[in-house]
């Protein structure tokens, strides 16, 4: 997705969550400076171009649905799911997070040469900078949901599982799956939950326009509000 078609959708998360645009500007500027003359990683490398994706979510149904990510040509794995699927014996091809829980997953997963999206957001920067300059920028592809400026991208979506599948679509994914996504997980807090609304609707978004059936939203379509895109 390019940012002309992400914008109007972003400026209404940030209405619903109160966060200031500036803010996730000044984040993608540190990142840049954090990053140097470094080369990053591009994710064409990935093999997504008419794969088949598993997009893990950090649910608790994960262990359960593992041999789905299994079965899947790539796995991308948001944030502690990728924590999960290597401790059940599953492979992880790219990690996708905003650093605010495994920021030490991230750094073992460059360092041995497996790449991991990270983004910028205006609430992270004591994280972009604690962590960035320990990975190795080489396997790192950074991103911003604000307006983007190389070699930070912006593929679209919120939160790092909807952001994985962004990513895999705008690299060509033929289909994707979602292990691990509970969308009615009454054990998490208020402020997750609404994002959860969030990547379910960026997610309805996402098969509409890919003219894809997402398994994960089959009996909840109907009330899904639909994200106001032009
Ligand atoms: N029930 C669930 N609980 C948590 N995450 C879920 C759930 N279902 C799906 N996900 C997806 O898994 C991703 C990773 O969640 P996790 O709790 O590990 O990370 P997080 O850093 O808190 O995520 P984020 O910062 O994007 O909210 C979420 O961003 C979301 O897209
Ligand atoms: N400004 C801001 N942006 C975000 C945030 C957040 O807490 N603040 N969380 C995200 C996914 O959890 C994604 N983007």
């Amino acid at each position: 997705m390019e940012f002309h078609t992400w914008e109007p959708v972003y400026a209404d998360i940030l209405d619903d969550f109160g966060y200031p645009r500036d803010g996730d500007e000044r984040a993608c500027d540190r990142f840049i400076e954090l990053l140097g003359d470094d080369s990053t990683y591009d994710p064409t490398a990935l093999g997504l171009d008419g794969a088949t994706v598993a997009i893990a979510g950090a649910g608790p149904s994960l262990e359960a649905e593992a041999d789905r990510a299994a079965d899947a040509d790539v796995v991308l794995a948001a944030s502690t799911a990728a924590d999960r699927l290597q401790a059940a014996g599953v492979a992880v091809d790219c990690m996708v997070t905003d650093l605010d829980k495994n920021a030490d997953t991230g750094r073992e997963l460059t360092t041995a040469g497996t790449p991991v999206v990270a983004h910028a957001h205006g609430d992270n920067i004591p994280a972009l900078e604690a962590h960035i300059p320990t990975y190795e920028s080489e396997f790192v592809v950074p991103t911003t949901q604000a307006t983007p400026a190389p070699p930070v991208r912006n593929y679209g979506g919120f939160t790092d599982g909807d952001r994985a599948a962004f990513l895999a679509d705008h690299f060509g994914a033929g289909s994707l799956v979602f292990p691990g996504w509970d969308f009615d997980d009454p054990s998490v807090t208020d402020e997750k939950r609404q994002k959860l609304r969030w990547a379910e609707r960026l997610l309805f978004w996402l098969e509409q326009r890919r003219d894809e059936r997402f398994g994960v939203l089959d009996g909840r379509r109907d009330a899904i509000e639909p994200v106001a895109a032009n």
